[in-house]
């Protein structure tokens, strides 16, 4: 049976906004009050994954979430109509209207953690939503991923669903955004690789100083059991806290790893040479391990461009490309090192540029946009097809995107009862297409 890797990308909702929410995302906090073009971030998003589509990858679509999130916004003490909710947040707590509206379920990296079949011991593809406890913003989504998780990979007989981890700063999950799995081959059992910020039952371990570390060891720890993963097949790696203090909020800004490559930064980890040990001892082929030296890219250079934010991905033919967002073009140092990783000896031969600005500009590159799942044809076969990206999918979402987008939106619109009615009116549509059902709390 054939075995391959599928990216599903989260569709930009229509609320698409910069609202300088994360604390320790330099990008979300130096943009803040930015005005924000969600016509083009949705664009942008969807172009970059035709284009893998196009390079014969299988590419998917989330759904966004329901923002401006009234249920929330009604749980925190707003009452009244519609419009009289969001214009009581507005004036008495917009923080709290903003947290409400953010369009951050774009970034599908954060939707969860995912172990391929191949990986289990119940034979089974595991989900787990990222409860994404550390912001406010983030911390709404788990029930709806889940939700929209479970009405795309539906067949209980392939997919395992488990409920998003206690909902306490001592389980912070980011999902894969801290998770990479290895392995010679997609089909084959592979090492999941967790990396965590800091362990709340071991205060004796560094932990950073200045920023949050969103993900816990013991939240890796509890996902890797619920997936029902092996000691053999699990590293569990320390972030190093000192670069989070630089504005590595995840560990996707400063590694990737695809199969038998890892991709990193040379202050990206703490006891790098002793972890890479245990990855190369409990893998069945050799790795390629491409530190990128301090030397050569700074912390702050890889910060700003995302050079690991990208995606590392095999193409059909058997050679791995690199996703990279146009910040990596536009960036000296990382243009320079890009030209010179593809005359390396490792099995990545081609770098393609994308531009996502209006994502990048929130701290999210095209690494954040998208869910991997590993998967192998039966499990395909089973997924809805109706997300799945093709040359109608594209032309029918690009329609819908200009139909209902706007092309500029401040903080200020957020409280605007006619941006809840366009969001809507969009999403209902969307379920249409994507045939979801009735996935959205204003549909029931
Ligand atoms: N690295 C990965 N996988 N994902 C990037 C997520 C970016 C997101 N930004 C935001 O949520 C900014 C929203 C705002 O400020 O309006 C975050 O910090 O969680």
């Amino acid at each position: 049976m054939k075995h391959f890797e599928a990216n599903f990308d989260g569709l930009v909702g229509p609320t698409h906004n910069y609202a300088g929410l994360s604390f320790g995302n330099v990008a979300s906090q130096s943009n803040a009050a930015l005005t924000s073009n969600p016509k083009d971030a949705a664009k942008q998003g969807l172009k970059k994954a035709k284009a893998l589509a196009d390079m014969g990858m299988v590419q998917g679509m989330l759904a966004p979430q329901e923002r401006p999130d009234l249920h929330t916004l009604r749980r925190i003490g707003f009452g009244g109509t519609d419009a009289e909710v969001l214009q009581k947040a507005a004036q008495q707590a917009p923080a709290l209207l903003q947290a409400c509206c953010s369009a951050s379920s774009m970034w599908t990296a954060n939707a969860a953690t995912v172990s391929p079949s191949a990986d289990t011991r119940d034979g089974k593809l595991h989900f787990t939503p990222a409860n994404l406890v550390d912001k406010l913003h983030r911390s709404i989504e788990p029930s709806t991923t889940g939700n929209i998780l479970k009405a795309i990979f539906a067949d209980s007989r392939h997919f395992h669903h488990h409920e998003h981890l206690p909902e306490h700063p001592s389980f912070g999950d980011e999902g894969a955004a801290n998770h990479t799995r290895l392995c010679s081959d997609y089909g084959r059992a592979g090492v999941e690789v967790f990396v965590y910020g800091r362990a709340v039952t071991r205060p004796d371990m560094p932990a950073p100083k200045k920023y949050p570390a969103r993900q816990t060891l013991e939240a890796s720890q509890a996902v890797a059991r619920l997936h029902q993963l092996e000691d053999d097949n699990t590293v569990f790696m320390q972030q190093n806290p000192d670069v989070i203090d630089q504005g590595v909020f995840h560990n996707d800004v400063i590694a990737v790893g695809n199969q038998n490559v890892l991709f990193y930064h040379q202050q990206a980890f703490l006891h790098t040479q002793e972890k890479l040990a245990e990855i190369q001892r409990k893998m069945d082929t050799d790795m390629h391990f491409i530190e990128v030296p301090t030397a050569k890219v700074g912390v702050q250079d890889a910060v700003k461009s995302y050079l690991f934010n990208t995606q590392i991905i095999t193409l059909p033919n058997g050679e791995m490309a690199i996703i990279a967002p146009t910040d990596c073009e536009e960036n000296a140092a990382v243009h320079a090192y890009l030209t010179e990783l593809v005359t390396f000896n490792t099995p990545i031969k081609k770098v393609h540029y994308f531009d996502v600005k209006q994502s990048m500009q929130n701290g999210g590159g095209p690494a954040c946009l998208r869910l991997r799942v590993a998967m192998n044809e039966a499990e395909l076969a089973a997924v809805n097809p109706n997300v799945m990206m093709n040359d109608a999918l594209f032309n029918r979402l690009n329609q819908w995107v200009d139909k209902h987008y706007r092309d500029r939106l401040t903080i200020a619109d957020l409280a605007d009862p006619q941006l809840l009615v366009e969001s809507r009116t969009a999403l209902d549509e969307l379920t249409q297409i994507m045939k979801l059902g009735s996935a959205y709390r204003f549909q029931r």
